[in-house]
């Protein structure tokens, strides 16, 4: 698996560090409230995993899956809800937790649906960024990496499946998918 990857990008350590500084800065921000947390899966996993510990608040954890690359490098630009939240949003303030926003089109889909079903507020706490990738303008409130515009895994991002359990995140190799 470690073969298949062109050059790391973030280590453990970068990783864990980065948690560490959004969940000081989210238990900052979120004082006196107890947000829901919506964790989008599968790519989020492991960021929720390891963020939400490094949050120190009462928090409600929630998971949502949606899908758009259906194991592809390119976003097939057509938002599929696969397994929707099960509890009620109205109300909430709704801290989304992605592993990564690169098109942009998966995060405008879940924030409309939470403001569509009344969520008091929406932030979003990415562990990456590819601004590179963007088809539509929107942002992360949380940012752990800015990262280049290219296909990355590991750390739950994922190409045809395999990879999300890599414990670092690095850019696969050209000759694996094309
Ligand atoms: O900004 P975008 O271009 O919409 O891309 C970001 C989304 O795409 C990936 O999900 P994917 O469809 O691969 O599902 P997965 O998390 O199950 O791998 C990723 O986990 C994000 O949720
Ligand atoms: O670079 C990426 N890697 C894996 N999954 C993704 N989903 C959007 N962008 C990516
Ligand atoms: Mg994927």
């Amino acid at each position: 698996m470690n073969n298949d990857i062109e050059e790391v990008l973030f280590d453990q350590e970068q990783i864990h560090e980065a948690a560490v500084r959004l969940g000081q800065t989210i238990t900052k921000d979120y004082a006196g409230r107890k947000p829901l947390v919506l964790s989008v899966l599968k790519g989020a996993y492991l960021w929720t995993a390891d963020l939400v510990r490094e949050i120190d608040l009462y928090v409600d954890l929630e998971f949502i899956k949606i899908s758009s690359y259906h194991g592809g490098v390119t976003s097939s630009n057509e938002i599929q809800l696969v397994t929707d939240v099960q509890s009620d949003v109205a109300g909430r303030d709704v801290l989304i937790l992605e592993d990564i926003v690169d098109t942009g089109q998966s995060l405008r889909f879940l924030k409309d649906l939470l403001k569509d079903r009344g969520a008091n507020s929406v932030q979003v706490a990415t562990f990456l960024d590819k601004k590179g990738g963007r088809k539509i303008e929107i942002d992360a409130d949380y940012v752990g990496f800015d990262v280049r515009n290219e296909f990355v895994v590991g750390y739950g991002l994922d190409y045809a499946g395999l990879y999300r359990n890599l414990p670092y995140v690095g850019i696969l190799k050209k000759d694996i998918y094309s």
